[in-house]
Protein backbone atom coordinates (compact mmCIF):
# COMPACT_ATOMS: atom_id res chain seq x y z
CA UNK A 1 0.00 0.00 0.00
CA UNK A 2 1.30 3.23 -0.96
CA UNK A 3 2.38 5.49 1.92
CA UNK A 4 0.49 8.61 2.31
CA UNK A 5 2.66 11.90 1.65
CA UNK A 6 3.34 13.69 5.16
CA UNK A 7 5.52 16.01 3.75
CA UNK A 8 8.24 16.20 5.33
CA UNK A 9 9.90 19.29 3.48
CA UNK A 10 7.68 21.46 5.52
CA UNK A 11 9.59 20.41 8.52
CA UNK A 12 13.08 19.29 7.64
CA UNK A 13 15.83 22.13 6.95
CA UNK A 14 19.42 22.77 7.56
CA UNK A 15 18.27 26.34 8.50
CA UNK A 16 18.16 26.36 12.71
CA UNK A 17 15.87 29.35 12.11
CA UNK A 18 13.32 26.97 10.51
CA UNK A 19 10.48 26.99 12.61
CA UNK A 20 10.32 23.56 13.02
CA UNK A 21 14.01 23.65 13.79
CA UNK A 22 13.26 26.78 16.31
CA UNK A 23 10.49 25.03 17.93
CA UNK A 24 12.99 21.84 18.93
CA UNK A 25 15.74 23.98 20.13
CA UNK A 26 13.61 26.66 21.85
CA UNK A 27 11.73 24.21 23.49
CA UNK A 28 15.29 22.87 24.82
CA UNK A 29 16.04 26.22 26.18
CA UNK A 30 12.64 26.36 27.71
CA UNK A 31 13.04 23.33 29.98
CA UNK A 32 16.04 24.76 31.34
CA UNK A 33 14.10 27.55 32.76
CA UNK A 34 11.38 25.40 34.12
CA UNK A 35 8.76 26.43 31.89
CA UNK A 36 7.92 23.32 30.08
CA UNK A 37 8.96 20.30 32.65
CA UNK A 38 6.48 17.25 32.58
CA UNK A 39 5.57 17.19 29.20
CA UNK A 40 3.21 20.85 29.94
CA UNK A 41 3.91 24.42 28.02
CA UNK A 42 4.55 24.33 24.57
CA UNK A 43 4.90 27.01 21.80
CA UNK A 44 4.03 27.30 18.13
CA UNK A 45 5.06 29.36 15.74
CA UNK A 46 3.54 30.58 12.36
CA UNK A 47 5.22 31.87 9.43
CA UNK A 48 3.84 32.88 6.42
CA UNK A 49 0.80 31.05 5.72
CA UNK A 50 2.23 27.95 7.58
CA UNK A 51 1.39 27.20 11.90
CA UNK A 52 4.00 25.02 12.66
CA UNK A 53 2.71 23.26 16.21
CA UNK A 54 4.11 20.70 18.63
CA UNK A 55 2.90 17.08 19.46
CA UNK A 56 0.50 17.24 22.87
CA UNK A 57 2.06 15.18 25.95
CA UNK A 58 5.41 14.53 25.04
CA UNK A 59 8.27 15.79 26.53
CA UNK A 60 8.84 18.95 24.95
CA UNK A 61 12.70 19.10 25.65
CA UNK A 62 13.23 16.06 23.30
CA UNK A 63 10.42 16.82 20.23
CA UNK A 64 12.32 16.14 16.71
CA UNK A 65 11.50 18.15 13.80
CA UNK A 66 9.64 14.86 11.79
CA UNK A 67 7.22 15.19 15.32
CA UNK A 68 5.70 18.91 14.01
CA UNK A 69 2.52 19.24 12.60
CA UNK A 70 1.70 21.81 10.21
CA UNK A 71 -1.30 23.47 9.70
CA UNK A 72 -2.68 26.10 6.58
CA UNK A 73 -3.65 29.25 8.14
CA UNK A 74 -6.17 30.53 6.36
CA UNK A 75 -8.10 27.39 5.78
CA UNK A 76 -6.87 26.02 9.48
CA UNK A 77 -6.69 22.33 7.75
CA UNK A 78 -3.06 20.31 8.25
CA UNK A 79 -0.94 19.91 5.58
CA UNK A 80 1.34 17.78 7.70
CA UNK A 81 0.15 15.75 10.59
CA UNK A 82 2.78 13.16 11.95
CA UNK A 83 1.69 9.64 12.66
CA UNK A 84 0.78 8.62 16.10
CA UNK A 85 0.87 12.08 17.41
CA UNK A 86 -1.74 14.57 18.64
CA UNK A 87 -1.37 18.02 17.95
CA UNK A 88 -1.09 20.37 21.50
CA UNK A 89 -4.00 20.58 23.47
CA UNK A 90 -3.11 24.33 23.13
CA UNK A 91 -3.61 24.67 19.85
CA UNK A 92 -6.76 26.44 19.81
CA UNK A 93 -5.15 28.94 22.54
CA UNK A 94 -2.34 29.10 19.92
CA UNK A 95 -4.37 30.18 17.48
CA UNK A 96 -6.93 33.15 19.72
CA UNK A 97 -3.35 34.49 19.37
CA UNK A 98 -2.66 34.30 15.73
CA UNK A 99 -6.13 35.23 14.94
CA UNK A 100 -6.82 38.23 17.52
CA UNK A 101 -3.66 39.83 17.32
CA UNK A 102 -1.56 38.65 14.20
CA UNK A 103 1.33 37.15 16.32
CA UNK A 104 4.07 35.48 14.79
CA UNK A 105 4.09 33.19 18.33
CA UNK A 106 2.74 31.88 21.40
CA UNK A 107 4.49 30.42 24.12
CA UNK A 108 2.88 28.53 26.65
CA UNK A 109 4.37 28.33 30.08
CA UNK A 110 3.93 26.24 33.09
CA UNK A 111 6.35 28.51 35.08
CA UNK A 112 6.00 28.74 38.91
CA UNK A 113 6.34 32.08 39.32
CA UNK A 114 3.30 32.74 36.97
CA UNK A 115 1.91 30.00 38.59
CA UNK A 116 2.39 31.53 42.37
CA UNK A 117 1.84 34.96 40.90
CA UNK A 118 -2.19 33.80 39.90
CA UNK A 119 -2.08 32.23 43.51
CA UNK A 120 -1.11 35.92 44.83
CA UNK A 121 -3.67 37.67 42.97
CA UNK A 122 -7.56 37.08 44.54
CA UNK A 123 -8.51 39.45 41.39
CA UNK A 124 -9.09 38.97 37.47
CA UNK A 125 -5.66 40.69 37.17
CA UNK A 126 -2.20 41.10 37.95
CA UNK A 127 0.17 44.54 38.18
CA UNK A 128 3.35 45.23 38.59
CA UNK A 129 4.96 49.16 38.23
CA UNK A 130 8.00 51.11 38.39
CA UNK A 131 10.53 48.18 37.68
CA UNK A 132 12.85 48.67 34.65
CA UNK A 133 12.11 45.44 32.84
CA UNK A 134 8.73 46.79 32.48
CA UNK A 135 10.27 48.55 29.54
CA UNK A 136 10.55 45.68 27.44
CA UNK A 137 6.68 44.94 27.49
CA UNK A 138 5.07 46.43 24.35
CA UNK A 139 2.17 48.34 24.73
CA UNK A 140 -0.23 48.54 21.39
CA UNK A 141 -2.11 51.41 21.99
CA UNK A 142 0.86 53.71 22.08
CA UNK A 143 2.15 51.88 19.38
CA UNK A 144 5.29 51.55 21.59
CA UNK A 145 6.62 50.00 24.70
CA UNK A 146 5.57 50.31 28.69
CA UNK A 147 6.92 53.46 30.06
CA UNK A 148 9.31 53.28 33.96
CA UNK A 149 6.36 55.04 35.29
CA UNK A 150 3.35 52.55 34.11
CA UNK A 151 1.60 50.01 35.78
CA UNK A 152 1.62 46.62 33.64
CA UNK A 153 -1.41 44.94 34.18
CA UNK A 154 -1.83 41.49 33.36
CA UNK A 155 -5.87 39.46 32.57
CA UNK A 156 -5.94 36.37 34.68
CA UNK A 157 -8.55 33.70 33.72
CA UNK A 158 -9.31 30.61 35.72
CA UNK A 159 -8.25 27.15 35.00
CA UNK A 160 -10.29 24.43 33.59
CA UNK A 161 -10.03 20.95 33.25
CA UNK A 162 -8.69 20.43 29.66
CA UNK A 163 -7.17 22.95 27.99
CA UNK A 164 -9.02 23.49 24.85
CA UNK A 165 -11.41 24.39 27.36
CA UNK A 166 -9.68 27.59 28.22
CA UNK A 167 -9.96 29.46 24.65
CA UNK A 168 -13.67 30.78 25.45
CA UNK A 169 -12.23 32.74 28.39
CA UNK A 170 -8.72 33.47 26.75
CA UNK A 171 -10.12 35.04 23.99
CA UNK A 172 -12.53 37.39 26.37
CA UNK A 173 -9.14 38.28 28.19
CA UNK A 174 -7.49 39.24 24.72
CA UNK A 175 -10.27 41.34 23.59
CA UNK A 176 -10.56 43.18 26.94
CA UNK A 177 -7.34 43.95 27.44
CA UNK A 178 -6.12 45.42 23.82
CA UNK A 179 -2.47 46.40 25.35
CA UNK A 180 -1.97 42.57 26.60
CA UNK A 181 0.55 40.22 24.94
CA UNK A 182 -0.31 37.71 27.77
CA UNK A 183 -3.26 36.14 29.58
CA UNK A 184 -2.07 34.05 33.48
CA UNK A 185 -4.02 31.27 33.97
CA UNK A 186 -4.75 30.63 37.51
CA UNK A 187 -2.92 27.58 39.08
CA UNK A 188 -1.65 27.02 35.45
CA UNK A 189 0.72 29.07 33.78
CA UNK A 190 1.32 31.84 31.00
CA UNK A 191 0.63 32.25 27.22
CA UNK A 192 2.91 34.76 25.77
CA UNK A 193 2.66 36.13 21.83
CA UNK A 194 4.56 38.50 20.07
CA UNK A 195 4.99 39.69 16.51
CA UNK A 196 7.82 37.42 15.78
CA UNK A 197 9.24 34.14 17.62
CA UNK A 198 12.12 36.44 19.30
CA UNK A 199 9.99 39.10 20.19
CA UNK A 200 7.83 35.95 22.04
CA UNK A 201 10.70 35.32 23.57
CA UNK A 202 12.04 37.73 24.83
CA UNK A 203 8.77 39.04 25.98
CA UNK A 204 8.06 35.50 27.95
CA UNK A 205 11.37 36.12 29.43
CA UNK A 206 10.90 39.79 30.68
CA UNK A 207 7.39 38.79 32.35
CA UNK A 208 9.00 35.74 33.71
CA UNK A 209 11.42 38.05 35.52
CA UNK A 210 8.54 40.35 36.84
CA UNK A 211 7.14 37.20 37.96
CA UNK A 212 9.83 35.91 39.68
CA UNK A 213 10.49 39.59 41.39
CA UNK A 214 7.35 40.17 42.47
CA UNK A 215 7.21 36.75 43.87
CA UNK A 216 9.88 37.82 46.06
CA UNK A 217 8.37 41.10 46.58
CA UNK A 218 5.53 39.74 48.39
CA UNK A 219 7.65 37.31 50.56
CA UNK A 220 9.66 40.92 51.79
CA UNK A 221 6.36 42.75 52.51
CA UNK A 222 6.45 44.85 49.35
CA UNK A 223 3.55 45.60 47.00
CA UNK A 224 4.64 44.76 43.02
CA UNK A 225 2.16 47.72 41.80
CA UNK A 226 2.87 49.73 44.89
CA UNK A 227 3.99 53.56 44.48
CA UNK A 228 7.91 54.14 44.64
CA UNK A 229 8.60 54.55 48.31
CA UNK A 230 12.31 55.66 49.40
CA UNK A 231 14.78 52.36 50.33
CA UNK A 232 15.10 52.21 54.33
C1 LIG B 1 1.45 18.31 32.43
S1 LIG B 1 0.08 18.10 31.35
C2 LIG B 1 -0.11 19.69 30.70
C3 LIG B 1 -1.19 19.83 29.64
O1 LIG B 1 -2.43 19.48 30.16
C4 LIG B 1 -1.25 21.25 29.16
O2 LIG B 1 -1.50 22.13 30.25
C5 LIG B 1 -0.01 21.73 28.47
O3 LIG B 1 0.50 22.77 28.76
C6 LIG B 1 0.62 20.95 27.39
O4 LIG B 1 -0.32 20.35 26.56
P1 LIG B 1 0.16 19.49 25.31
O5 LIG B 1 -1.08 18.95 24.70
O6 LIG B 1 1.11 18.44 25.82
O7 LIG B 1 0.91 20.46 24.40
ZN1 LIG C 1 -0.57 24.06 30.11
Amino acid sequence: MAQENNHEELVLSEDPNHPANLICSLCKNFYSLGWVTGTGGGISIRHDSNVYLAPSGVQKERINPQDIFVMDFPTKSYLRRPPSLKPSACTPLFMASFTKRGAGACIHTHSQAAVLCTLLTKGSTWSIANIEQIKAIPRPSTGGYYGFFDKLVIPIIENTAHEEDLTESLEKAIDEYPDTCAVLVRRHGVYVWGDTVWKAKTQAESLDYLFQLAVEMVKLGMEPAGPITPAE
